[in-house]
């Protein structure tokens, strides 16, 4: 296989220079690459279906006999047009081509074939217009699409497909290991390629693709963790044992299967002899704090310390509130940048002697000053607002912990995987039970009282309800500010009502006496900025309304809604903007429409594009030519596992057995061959 990568296009029967540029210019330069350079699409003309059933305008495949010679006649603009009148012995339909001579020397009267194209209907009568067709005794049950190019037909293509693959040897050299290929069921290379190609079959299309998709998706993961140097050193921080039932046991409600899955993982993960690396991945509110409290839990209880670290200090103080409730008679800290000195230093030394098993905090945790006796678990909420720089000096406080991220940025998961490579991936993919969907409405400002109107009735009831804004003061654009607004709300649209304010410019002490009135209660409206959109957690809010609602993206948007809907009370969530652009309008649309964070993010990546969804352009990741990220996710999730285990024991992929992976990886990557 190597050689024939080599091997210029050119020298295939049939390709000349020109078309050989062509091929180029399709990424196609050698036989080798042409070989790799896959259909597009295929069409399935395996099943004909009798015209009277071809569903309209749809393409089909049609069988059909040649009831008498095309007729030929000039039209206008020296066009001419050629009628062919077929039978599938039912029923007769008209075919039409314009400008095709071969036609009549093609299709013979008599003779039977299959056409492929969209059946339209014309008064009583069913016709196809310029259909391919191929002869019914020896036509392919599946035809592939390629990507053209100007002057390169498929028809082209596929011939030199059908040369190339009479260049290549039968017994072919096979990149994956064999061993490999028995567990996972995958088929021979040779097998795959020709199967691309021409399949034989739909059936024996998708073997050929699942081969093909968990190559590639090997060779990307492989590429990716020896690119991030993450082959596995053992750890000296094995978990003994799983002591996650006696923590499930300490909860006042029933985990979800989700939960209990992804536990389970990450104590495997822990008790494997290996440092972990997982990623936790839920949709707002699916319970993501449970999980990493048994996880401190097991690491504590097996003599560890675990370090909780959140992205911002409100977040930290809620984590810590949590799980000092959860986790009684576990020795808990909160560290937070606004600490004094000396109590820093005081933690610090609790740390180092062992006493405390357990902090929770900031960045405040990364500081030079605080060192750990065995720190064994490190656990980042919010992954890509730390960077990889921050997690990475986390650990080097431990001897290489087992590292935990969290993430509730709906991240679609597969670009999650893609950028983290490194990180295995348990997702929480059932909600607690009792949740309802929250009802999402956008309006624009004239309804705002109506809104409160609605507010006020759900705080008769003993409810409690958020008001974002965008500002904290007043300025020169009409954007709602939180004090102006909290000033209005006191005064004419709620007067009497509890009302709370909070943004990032108080002081840590004002802000958490806030919060923890409104979590307990004493503030029935809390009006805010966004600083509430990472993890808050009241279950007896039951609505979110959002002013200029305009200025979030979709993901910020579903964060903010996602602060309701907690409990099991029905929530509501008012987006208010007068903002009318189709951007904005489509924008709302999507929320009203759907609850599901996944989804959210999906059309967010598609209106912002992957560089703008984590702020910076360009991953430099190879562009894939079979995977689809959005339905191979399992077979990503295999590649990873085999990825992360052959380089467990071959780290230079030097083997002999993974030579083929060696090449294909630095192919990938690198542009380069052996
Ligand atoms: N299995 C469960 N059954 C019932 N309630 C649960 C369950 N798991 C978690 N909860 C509750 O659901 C709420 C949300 O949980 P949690 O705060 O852990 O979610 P999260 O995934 O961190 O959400 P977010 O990303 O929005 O911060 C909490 O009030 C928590 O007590």
């Amino acid at each position: 296989m190597r050689s024939l990568f080599y091997k210029k296009i050119q020298e295939l029967k049939g390709v000349g220079e020109k078309r050989a540029r062509l091929f180029a210019k399709l990424g196609a330069p050698t036989v080798g690459a042409l070989l790799r350079f896959y259909p597009r699409a295929y069409e399935d003309w395996s099943n004909p279906i009798p015209i009277q059933q071809a569903p309209l305008d749809v393409p089909c495949a049609i069988r059909g006999t040649v009831l008498e010679r095309p007729s030929e006649t000039r039209i206008r603009g020296g066009m001419t047009l050629y009628k062919v009148k077929i039978t599938d012995g039912d029923s007769d339909m008209e075919l039409t081509y314009f400008n095709n001579p071969y036609i009549p020397l093609m299709l013979k009267e008599g003779e039977e074939y299959l056409f492929y194209g969209k059946v339209k209907a014309n008064f009583l009568k069913r016709e196809m217009s310029a259909p391919q067709f191929c002869s019914a005794s020896d036509c392919p049950a599946v035809h592939p699409i390629y990507p053209l190019t100007k002057g390169l037909s498929g028809r082209m293509i596929e011939s030199a497909v059908k040369n190339a693959f009479a260049l290549l040897p039968d017994a072919m050299q096979d990149p994956i290991p064999e061993d490999i290929r028995m567990q996972y069921g995958l088929c021979q290379l040779r097998y795959a390629l020709e199967n691309i190609h021409r399949p034989r079959s739909m059936e024996d299309l998708g073997i050929a693709r699942k081969r093909l998709v968990f190559e590639e998706l090997l060779v990307l993961q492989l590429g990716l963790l020896r690119l991030k140097g993450r082959s596995r050193t053992e750890s000296r921080l094995r978990l003994p044992r799983d002591d996650s039932a006696e923590y499930f046991a300490l909860l006042p409600f029933e985990p979800t299967g989700a939960q209990r899955r992804a536990v389970k993982e990450a104590v495997g993960d822990m008790m494997s002899g290996y440092p972990m690396n997982r990623l936790i991945q839920g949709d707002v509110g699916s319970g993501k704090t449970a999980v990493a409290a048994a996880l401190c839990y097991c690491a504590v209880r097996s003599g560890m310390q675990a370090a909780l670290m959140a992205p911002t200090e409100i977040l930290a103080r809620q984590h810590f509130a949590t799980l000092s409730g959860l986790l009684k008679g576990v020795r808990t800290v909160l560290l937070t940048g606004s600490l004094t000195a000396a109590k820093k230093r005081a933690i610090s030394e609790s740390l180092q002697s062992g006493e405390i098993q357990l902090v929770i905090g900031t960045h405040a945790i990364l500081s030079e000053g605080i060192a750990f006796q065995r720190l064994g678990l490190v656990i980042t909420d919010e992954q890509h607002r730390f960077g990889v720089s921050q997690r990475a000096a986390l650990a080097s406080k431990g001897d290489d912990p087992h590292m935990l991220v969290m993430s509730a940025t709906p991240i679609p998961r597969t670009l999650a995987l893609m950028i983290y490579g490194d990180l295995d991936l348990s997702v929480l993919d059932e909600m607690p039970p009792g949740r309802q969907k929250v009802d999402t409405y956008a309006v624009t400002g004239d309804k705002r009282l109506r809104a409160f109107r609605f507010i006020k009735k759900q705080i008769d009831a003993g409810r409690q309800c958020y008001i974002i804004c965008p500002m904290i003061e007043e300025g020169p654009n009409d954007m709602a500010s939180v004090n102006e607004y909290a000033v209005k709300t006191r005064k004419e649209w709620l007067p009497g009502c509890k009302i709370g304010v909070l943004h990032g410019k108080m002081k840590p002490k004002e802000k958490e006496a806030v919060m923890t009135d409104f979590s307990e209660g004493r503030i029935s409206v809390l009006i805010s900025t966004t600083v509430v959109e990472v993890g808050m957690d009241v279950p007896n809010a039951t609505v979110m309304m959002i002013e200029n609602a305009e200025r979030y993206g979709l993901s910020q948007l579903h964060q903010l809604r996602g602060r309701v809907g907690r409990g099991t009370d029905k929530s509501i969530c008012i987006l208010i903007s007068d903002a009318q652009n189709e951007d904005t309008v489509a924008r709302l649309k999507t929320m009203c429409q759907t609850n599901d964070g996944f989804r959210i993010a999906e059309q967010d990546l598609k209106l912002r594009g992957p560089g703008d969804f984590f702020g910076h352009r360009q991953h430099g990741l190879p562009e894939l030519k079979i995977a689809d990220m959005t339905q191979d996710m399992n077979v990503l999730k295999q590649a990873q596992a085999v990825a992360r285990e052959i380089l467990r024991t071959d780290a230079d992929l030097k083997a002999p057995s993974h030579r083929g992976l060696r090449a294909e990886v630095r192919q990938l990557f690198e542009n380069k061959t052996d």
